[in-house]
Formats: structure tokens, C-alpha cells, sequence
């Protein structure tokens, strides 16, 4: 991510698009051609807008027209009442428009999905109402004609699409900056899995207001240039549903989050539509609205994510068939023996083991939903460097101890201790700070990101800059032995690769305790071997393991202490070859083939 050449890629494209533009802006023959332009440049800033919190978060928003509106009128009502100039009138609108984001977010990010989007909606359509009802149905622009560069008002209309260009470069710049930031990633992350983000040490409410205030501060400035463009502001002309839909429609047609999208979207979809507006507007009155709606239709059929994203996959797909594909370099670990129990048990190791410090106390921890005891008053102790495997029969609570232990759940009743600390009910992001990871069952790799910037995802939490961070999350591939394929897109890994990916994500976060929720699940022999290969070298590195398994074998391989479910309860903890010669043991989840075997 964030390195030389992409910033170098970047710059030349914005070189390239500016001087494409200007060459457009100064071929145009005439002032509705040069409008027209300069229009582009304020919907592919609009689209960028919406792009940074609905495009990288995955918070579809339908109603950025809510921060569109202010800005138009703030800059507008500034110069009517104050005299304010514009110059000073559009960062007074991005600051409006940022405060407004933040005041919408703040209740609103507490609903998801659709009723988020849905949420969102009932902004605009207030403002509307609200500014209709304050009598300011047409509020047109003072002429200042006497003073047209301190008032914004230029006979060449050429000016104005320079302006907007200059306003579009610093929003292209601003939403690159975002994305190959941990401010992006941090979104990414959220948009694949909010809870994962929480457990990998994000703290999503912080980084979805962020989103919020900077994409309204966007659509708050370039609202308010609009006004100055339209010269007169009415309503339904900013607040609209269209104006919110526009900013949607350019992005999603361009390119779902990405800066390009919103500048691809807006540059066939506005010239369009107004040129059909110009050539069939008197016998087709709202011929936009209905390129906009071909324009979703179509997307969703043949580019869901937009053309940006369709290219890249064409041409990416071309180059793959070019050049021979580059296998995964496996960690190089010896395949444990399959047959088990003898081999796996050394005594030494235990003994060791139990004079260990203790990293974690789980004291008398209980969970309920209603009336039901999923965890009850559990109590066990965890030794550093050692692997701890949690074992039970189905329902057993097995993974609600986890989520407590991670804080997906605050407990009912009891503590966990950690350095000290109770951390029991804590968020999941502060757990993960306090140098806890976790992997989820079902492996969640961000598809259209590198390795590398999957793990870099995991790797913020643990670190003070990007720099630091990047050195980290390659660390952590070299762990797992990725390394060799870090620059490989996530798409199209095997399970195998994807599972060492999410294990190097959560060993970014250089953590001292690891919970693996069934890392095992789905991998064939050879790569349970290798993957248990991986996980008794991280203990020798220190990293404590705690892990969910049904495969028993595995574990026998694996683990140095059982800890065993039972409707809740703490069954037996121990040893692994003393817990599973138990007769309770054997009853409630081995079963009475297993002590034939034994
Ligand atoms: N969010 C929830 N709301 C209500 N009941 C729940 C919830 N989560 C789990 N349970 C119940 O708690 C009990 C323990 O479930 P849990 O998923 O923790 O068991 P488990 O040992 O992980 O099972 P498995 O091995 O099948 O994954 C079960 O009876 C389950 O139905």
C-alpha cells in the first residue's frame, strides 16, 4: 500500500486527468459545453464524497444530499445576510457540512444495513421541508459584478471549471490518501465484517464518524459551489432524492470503492444526460432521471461493482493467463504423524508447562440468554506459551466462552484477568489492543486486497505509524510463510492460504494471546499438518494459543491442556492424556468407540 510508486501512479494520473480536462475545458465552443464540464468535476467530487463513507465502509447512504443542501445554503444565505465572500463561504460550508456528519452519524451508525440506508433517507427529505418552511424556497444569488473575483462570480465560465478541477485534484488526493491509510483500511475492514474489524482492534464507531464528517465536509463545499454555479438554490434543487441518488449512481457506476469510480461514473453519466436533456428535454421532460436509472440497471447487471472494477478483473485475468501462475510458497514444516496419542504426549513439556506464568485467569464466568445457561460459572487458568484447546460436545459453549473472552458478549457474572486486569466486558477493539487476537471460523479475506494488505489490516492495532505497521504485517506473513506471496490479490486463494492470511492478520496485531475459532475446518490432511506445524512454532515465539477444534486428533496433536464443555459447565480440565482416558469425558463427547480405540 502506501509506498512510493503507488503515490507516484497516483500523481501521474491526476497529472494526465488534469490536463485532459483543461484541454476539454479550453476546446469547448461554447458556455453550455464549459457548464456542462464543469459539472462533471462537481459530481465526480460528489461521488467521491459519498464514495468515502458508503464505497470503503459499505454504509449505503441515500441521503448525502442532506450535506449537499447545507453547503448550497450556507454559501448562499453567507453572501445574501453577511456579504461573505464565497472563498470564505466554501470552507465555512466543508465545516458545516463535517459538524452535520457528525451529528447525523452519531445516532444513525447505531442501525445497519438497510436501516441504515433507509435512515439516512430522512434527512434531506427534513431539510427540505425544514428550509421550505423557513421561507427559503428561492434564494438567489446577490450579483456582485463590480467585484468578480472576490465574489466568485466570473463572466467565463472557463474559471469556474478550474476551480472545480483544483477542488477535484484535492478530493482525488484526499480519498487516495484515505484509502491506502489505515483510515481506509480501518473502513474496508468494517465494510467485510464490522465485528471481525472490532476483534482485530479497530474501533469502528470512531472511524465510521470520521468517514462521515470528511465525506460531509466534501459534499457540504461542493454543494456550495453548485449554488454558485446555479445562482439560484431552492430546495428540491439541492435536497432532493435525485441529488443524493446522483452521488450514488456516479459512484457505483464508475467503481465501488475507489477514487476512480466516482471520476469514471461522473464522466460518461453527466455529459449524457445532459446532452439527451438539451437535444430531447422539451419532449421528454426528466430524461435524466431516466439515465441515471438505465445506468443503476445496467450496472447491476453486467458490473455490479462498477467499471472500474470490471476492467481491472478483464485485465488482470489477461495478465494471469500470460504469465504462469506463481504457487504459494508453503510454510516448510514436517507432517506430524498421523497416528496420535503416543507420540504427542511429553511428559516434560507438561511439567514445564505447569510451573509457567499464568496469562490468563477465567474466574466463576457465566453467560446467559434468558433462561438459558449457555456458560456457567467457568474457572480455569492459562499458562504462557502453551496451547489451551477448548473441547465439547455441540452446544457445549464452546464459542460463547470465546466471545466472551474476546468481548463479543459481556459476561453475566465472573472475571477474566489479564496482566491484572479484570477485562471481561470490555469492547472488542480495547481486548485486541490489550494485545488479545482472534481468527474466525469462517476465514473472511478481503477480496480485492494483496495479502499483505489483508494483514496490514490487523497490523494498526499494534502499531504506532503505518511504517511500523507495514513492518509488522510482514513479519507476521513471514510467520505463517507467506511472504514469498504478499502481493498476491486475495481473490482466488485455496483455503489453506486463506487460513495462514487470517492467522497472519491476527498475529499482526503482535499478540500475546491467540484464539483460533476452528482454523482446522475444511483444510484437507497434509495442510491440517502444515497449519499445526505453523501453530507449535508460534508458541515457541512466546504466543499463547487458545483454541476451539473438533477434530480430535488434531487437538491431541496440538494442544498441552484441555479444557472440556458440558452443557455450560466445566466438564474436566487437564492434560490431554489423562482428560481423555476420563470416563465423564468419554460419556458426555468421545463416546464409547473412542475408549475402544484407547
Ligand atoms: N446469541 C445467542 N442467543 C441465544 N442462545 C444462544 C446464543 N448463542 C448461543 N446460544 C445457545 O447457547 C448454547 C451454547 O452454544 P455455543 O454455540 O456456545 O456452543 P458450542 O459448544 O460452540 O457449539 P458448536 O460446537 O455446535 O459450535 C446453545 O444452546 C446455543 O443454542
Amino acid at each position: 500500500m502506501n509506498d512510493q510508486k503507488s503515490t507516484r501512479n497516483t500523481m501521474v494520473t491526476i497529472g494526465l486527468l488534469s490536463l485532459v480536462y483543461l484541454a476539454l475545458v479550453f476546446m469547448a465552443p461554447d458556455r453550455y459545453y464549459q457548464l456542462m464540464l464543469a459539472l462533471v468535476g462537481v459530481w465526480a467530487i460528489m461521488g467521491i464524497s459519498w464514495n468515502i463513507l458508503s464505497g470503503y465502509s459499505g454504509l449505503v447512504s441515500f441521503g448525502h444530499a442532506a450535506f449537499f443542501g447545507l453547503g448550497a445554503y450556507t454559501v448562499i444565505l453567507s453572501l445574501v445576510h453577511f456579504d461573505l465572500t464565497p472563498w470564505i463561504g466554501l470552507p465555512l460550508a466543508a465545516v458545516v457540512g463535517a459538524v452535520a456528519g457528525i451529528i447525523v452519524g452519531l445516532p444513525t451508525f447505531r442501525l445497519r444495513g438497510h436501516y441504515f440506508a433507509l435512515a439516512m433517507l430522512a434527512y434531506p427529505l427534513a431539510l427540505l421541508y425544514v428550509f421550505e418552511w423557513m421561507g427559503y424556497q428561492e434564494v438567489a444569488l446577490p450579483m456582485k459584478r463590480e467585484n468578480p473575483i472576490l465574489y466568485m462570480q466570473f463572466s467565463d465560465t472557463r474559471i469556474y471549471c478550474l476551480i472545480v478541477l483544483a477542488m477535484l485534484v484535492a478530493a482525488i488526493y484526499i480519498s487516495r490518501k484515505i484509502e491506502t491509510s489505515r483510515f481506509g483500511m480501518s473502513l474496508l475492514a468494517i465494510k467485510q465484517n464490522e465485528l471481525a474489524a472490532e476483534a482485530a482492534g479497530i474501533e469502528t464507531r470512531k472511524w465510521k464518524l470520521r468517514a462521515i464528517a470528511v465525506s460531509g465536509a466534501i459534499a457540504g463545499m461542493i454543494g456550495g459551489f453548485y449554488a454558485i454555479l446555479l445562482i439560484v438554490v431552492t430546495p428540491p434543487s439541492v435536497f432532493s432524492m435525485l441529488t443524493s441518488a446522483q452521488a450514488l449512481i456516479v459512484a457505483l457506476f464508475g467503481g465501488i470503492g475507489t477514487v476512480w469510480g466516482p471520476v469514471i461514473g461522473a464522466s460518461i453519466l453527466i455529459p449524457l444526460s445532459e446532452t439527451l436533456h438539451a437535444e430531447l428535454g422539451n419532449v421528454l421532460p426528466g430524461i435524466q432521471g431516466v439515465v441515471f436509472g438505465v445506468a443503476i440497471v445496467l450496472v447491476i447487471l453486467l458490473a455490479p461493482e462498477g467499471i472500474y472494477w470490471k476492467v481491472r478483473d478483464l485485465l488482470r485475468k489477461r495478465t494471469n493467463r500470460d504469465t504462469p501462475a506463481n504457487g504459494p510458497a508453503l510454510p516448510n514444516v514436517e507432517p506430524l504423524a498421523n497416528n496420535l496419542v503416543s507420540d504427542v504426549f511429553k511428559v516434560e513439556d507438561m511439567e514445564e508447562a505447569a510451573a509457567g506464568k499464568i496469562i490468563l485467569e477465567v474466574r466463576n464466568l457465566s453467560k446467559s440468554f434468558g433462561g438459558l445457561k449457555a456458560v456457567q460459572d467457568v474457572s480455569f487458568t492459562v499458562t504462557e506459551g502453551r496451547i489451551v484447546g477448548i473441547i465439547g460436545p455441540n452446544g457445549a459453549g464452546k464459542t460463547t466462552l470465546f466471545n466472551v473472552l474476546n468481548g463479543f458478549y459481556a459476561p453475566s457474572s465472573g472475571e477474566v484477568i489479564y496482566e491484572g486486569e479484570n477485562i471481561a466486558g470490555l469492547q472488542p477493539s480495547a481486548i485486541c489492543k490489550r494485545g488479545i487476537g482472534r481468527t474466525f471460523q469462517v476465514a473472511r479475506p478481503f477480496t480485492r486486497l494483496s495479502i499483505l494488505d489483508n494483514v496490514l489490516v490487523g497490523a494498526f492495532v499494534g502499531a504506532d505509524t503505518d511504517a511500523e505497521a507495514l513492518t509488522n504485517a510482514r513479519q507476521a506473513l513471514d510467520l505463517v510463510g507467506l511472504e514469498n506471496n504478499h502481493d498476491r490479490i486475495a481473490d482466488g486463494l485455496t483455503g489453506m492460504e486463506q487460513r495462514l492470511m487470517e492467522l497472519a492478520r491476527a498475529l499482526a496485531g503482535r499478540p500475546r494471546i491467540l484464539f483460533l475459532d476452528e482454523i482446522l475446518a475444511g483444510l484437507g490432511s497434509t495442510e491440517v499438518a502444515e497449519m499445526i506445524g505453523v501453530l507449535k512454532r508460534l508458541t515457541k515465539s512466546g504466543i499463547t494459543i487458545i483454541i476451539i477444534e473438533h477434530t480430535m486428533q488434531a487437538m491431541l496433536q496440538l494442544a498441552d491442556h484441555f479444557v472440556v464443555l458440558d452443557h455450560g459447565a466445566l466438564l474436566v480440565e487437564g492434560r490431554p492424556q489423562d482428560v481423555i482416558r476420563e470416563p465423564a469425558v468419554i460419556e458426555a463427547y468421545l463416546g464409547k468407540r473412542w475408549r475402544e480405540r484407547a
